[in-house]
């Protein structure tokens, strides 16, 4: 298959990553996180202010996304690597003392605008590619081959969550219920008419995998 383009949305630690894993490595797609990039900045603003990060975003912040995912360190997730001013801080970026920070990119809006550009410039370069996190669909792929939303309960994505960092320190464990932006993107979704929702509580990743590859022959065909 070529130009096979997928968004991926959801809550929280709902299976966005694995699945955007499986389907990378299973149709040979590029894969872009684009919490990474949030999460990237909340290091970053540890060292630089945020007028700075706004303006020099492009050249401060180098995204590598891989085109065959490798799990590296034993379950955290960590999809692609990230420099920032030339360092590789792939491993740096998921802590909880940068939740703080991150809530503040999250809700700068001149930021995410910036973000919206670099992930566009990314996108660009990729025939194929799978996008994964909140707003992808609606902002970065809006004319995807498929819009995949992903749910699950709170207490089984708190969980997994739990148990995906439970070996790995001081992790960022924060788990809530879906947000009002969470459910704004989940309509948007499900108004569009190459949209598949799937609820993982009950589904092993496999399962889901092979739901949502179902749905791409569907709306490919
Ligand atoms: N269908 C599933 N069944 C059981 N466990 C799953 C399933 N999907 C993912 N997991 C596990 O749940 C944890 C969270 O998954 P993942 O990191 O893919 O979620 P996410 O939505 O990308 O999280 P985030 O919101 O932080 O981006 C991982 O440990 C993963 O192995
Ligand atoms: N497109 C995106 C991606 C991420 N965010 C926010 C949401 C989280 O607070 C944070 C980290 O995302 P995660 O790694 O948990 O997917 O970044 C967003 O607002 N928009």
């Amino acid at each position: 298959m070529s130009g096979v383009t997928l968004s991926i949305d959801g809550p929280t630690a709902s299976g966005k990553t694995t699945l955007a894993t499986g389907l990378a490595e299973e149709l040979g797609l590029a894969f872009l996180d684009t919490g990474v990039t949030f999460r990237s900045l909340a290091y970053a603003l540890e060292h630089e202010p945020v007028e700075k990060l706004r303006t020099e975003l492009g050249s401060l912040l180098v995204h590598q996304p891989e085109i065959h995912h490798r799990r590296r360190g034993g379950g955290i997730r960590q999809p692609h690597s990230v420099l920032f001013k030339g360092e590789d801080i792939t491993q740096k970026i998921w802590h909880s003392s940068l939740d703080g920070n991150l809530k503040s990119i999250s809700q700068d809006q001149a930021c995410r605008r910036e973000i919206l550009l670099l992930h566009q410039r990314i996108v660009e370069k990729y025939e194929n590619i799978v996008a994964v996190g909140r707003d992808v669909a609606v902002t970065l792929l809006p004319r995807a081959s498929l819009h995949i939303y992903l749910t699950a309960d709170q207490a089984i994505r708190r969980e997994r969550r739990r148990a995906q960092y439970r070996d790995f320190g001081d992790r960022s464990l924060a788990v809530g219920p879906a947000t009002a932006r969470d459910l704004e993107n989940r309509d948007a979704i499900r108004a569009m008419p190459n949209a598949l929702e799937i609820d993982s509580t009950y589904s092993p990743a496999p399962v889901v995998l092979t739901a949502a590859l179902r749905g791409l022959r569907r709306y490919a065909a």
